[in-house]
């Protein structure tokens, strides 16, 4: 029988940036499956069947080199399993450090592609990420005046992605105004087609979804597009797929287990989801200062949990103010306090995996990876949405674990208590 291997194949640079991709691509209609971390060629089998795969890497705030080297590993894999179109998936608010890691990706993927130019589209209009005129917005403010501007780890200082792009890659950046985007799938080809003549990032507005569809329908235009998951709202007339494969999951990603809410996220939204959880639920605050001193770890934190009833879903966060994450970066550094936070989620939920726990809730695309990378899942069945781009996921194997990965701004006040109610029974 002939195998049927993914068409498209997307490299997404953090695990919340990878299962919000996952759940759009399976809400459209197509059989999408998540790798976690560089696969292995024994994974190649895993992909028959699927229409789309995304491979989550961990390399939004690493060194240049190595975003590339793994950004070009994982295209290798991908190419290897036969894709023919692929997808860099940042983030809808266009997260990256001063050094920036989004340009020289897409630089080495073009390159390899044997490309001269790609789309470049991070709207979001969904969850308030719009762009227009090449200049992004976040709940109508601009990038550098939303609260983005506090990132802990990639502070956004601007608000023009022609000039980011053209700081942090090669290329020549062109914007494709919202007004050609409206016109329609005719008018929006023929100015793509003669941008490409003379630019190779090719920045298209959006503030709608029916520009992102618009966008969607021309992506045939590109072996390789970037953006934010906005442009995969309908990616099927692209790449040539007739029908929707695979509703969304209707059945219920449910189990009654031992369950815990880990937050490394320190956005806005995730600071008021925490204040409303911590109102009704025991929490434990985790600061860096105390971990380098030694006051806190896993085994406080573990004499804290035995405290509670069997029944308490209790959340563990790190989840700070700006100004106290600034206090605790000029104290220790930003990689040290980085790495001690992450360093102790994932000793936590290695920890807590070994005691039954099967349901985890975790706030922070950097968090995120440092506990599902502790956990050693490799895969993700995606199942249905919490919130837009938070999709309820699960491992593929007899003992499941469930989990719900949210990006550090996605979701509104009470995602915690939504995702608990549909994760557990
Ligand atoms: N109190 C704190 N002080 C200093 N750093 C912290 C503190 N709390 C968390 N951090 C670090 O801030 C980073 C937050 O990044 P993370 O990607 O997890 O969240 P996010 O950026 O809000 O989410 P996303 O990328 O999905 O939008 C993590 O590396 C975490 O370790
Ligand atoms: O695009 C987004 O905003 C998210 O998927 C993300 O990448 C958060 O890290």
């Amino acid at each position: 029988m002939c195998k049927q291997y993914p068409i498209l194949g997307c490299i997404a640079d953090d695990f919340t940036g990878a299962t919000d991709l996952a759940s759009f691509l399976v809400k459209s209609g197509l059989r999408t499956l998540q790798i976690n971390n560089l696969p292995t060629p024994d994974m190649l089998d895993s992909l028959q069947g699927f229409d789309a795969v995304v491979v989550a890497l961990k390399i939004r705030t690493v060194e240049k080199q190595q975003a590339v080297q793994q950004t070009l590993s994982a295209l290798n894999w991908l190419q290897q399993a036969h894709c023919q179109r692929f997808f860099y998936k940042y983030c809808s608010t266009f997260d990256s450090t001063p050094k920036g890691n989004i340009g020289p990706v897409i630089d080495a993927l073009l390159d390899k592609l044997k490309q001269n130019s790609t789309l470049v589209c991070p709207a979001l209009p969904v969850n308030g990420r719009t762009v227009y005129n090449g200049y992004l917005f976040v709940n109508g403010q601009p990038l550098n005046e939303s609260p983005l501007k506090d990132h802990p780890l990639t502070p956004m200082t601007d608000p023009s992605i022609i000039r980011m792009l053209e700081k942090q890659g090669h290329g020549k950046a062109i914007n494709i105004p919202y007004e050609t985007v409206e016109q329609g799938e005719t008018v929006l080809r023929a100015a793509i087609q003669s941008a490409k003549q003379q630019y190779n990032y090719l920045v298209v507005d959006a503030i709608s979804q029916q520009h992102l569809l618009n966008i969607g329908a021309i992506c045939d235009e590109f072996s390789l597009i970037t953006g934010g998951s906005g442009i995969a709202l309908d990616l099927k007339p692209a790449l040539g797929i007739k029908q929707k494969n695979h509703l969304e999951h209707e059945q219920q990603f449910s189990q009654a287990a031992p369950t815990i809410v880990l937050s490394g996220s320190c956005s806005a939204m995730t600071q008021s989801q925490v204040a409303e959880y911590l109102a009704h639920n025991p929490g434990y605050q985790i600061q860096p200062l105390k971990i380098q001193s030694g006051e806190q770890s896993l085994e406080s934190i573990t004499n804290w949990l035995h405290t509670l009833p069997s029944s308490a879903k209790p959340i563990i966060y790190a989840t700070a103010t700006p100004e106290q994450v600034k206090e605790n970066q000029t104290q220790l550094g930003v990689q040290t306090a980085q790495e001690l936070v992450e360093g102790l989620f994932a000793q936590l939920a290695k920890h807590l995996y070994s005691k039954g726990y099967r349901n985890f809730v975790v706030a922070g695309g950097e968090t995120s990876g440092a506990v599902v990378s502790a956990l050693a899942i490799n895969r993700f069945e995606i199942g249905p949405s919490i919130a837009p781009g938070v999709p309820l996921v699960r491992t593929l194997d007899d003992n499941p674990v469930n989990l719900a990965l949210k990006s550090g701004n996605f979701g509104d006040k009470h995602f915690f208590q939504t995702a608990l109610g549909q994760m557990t029974c």
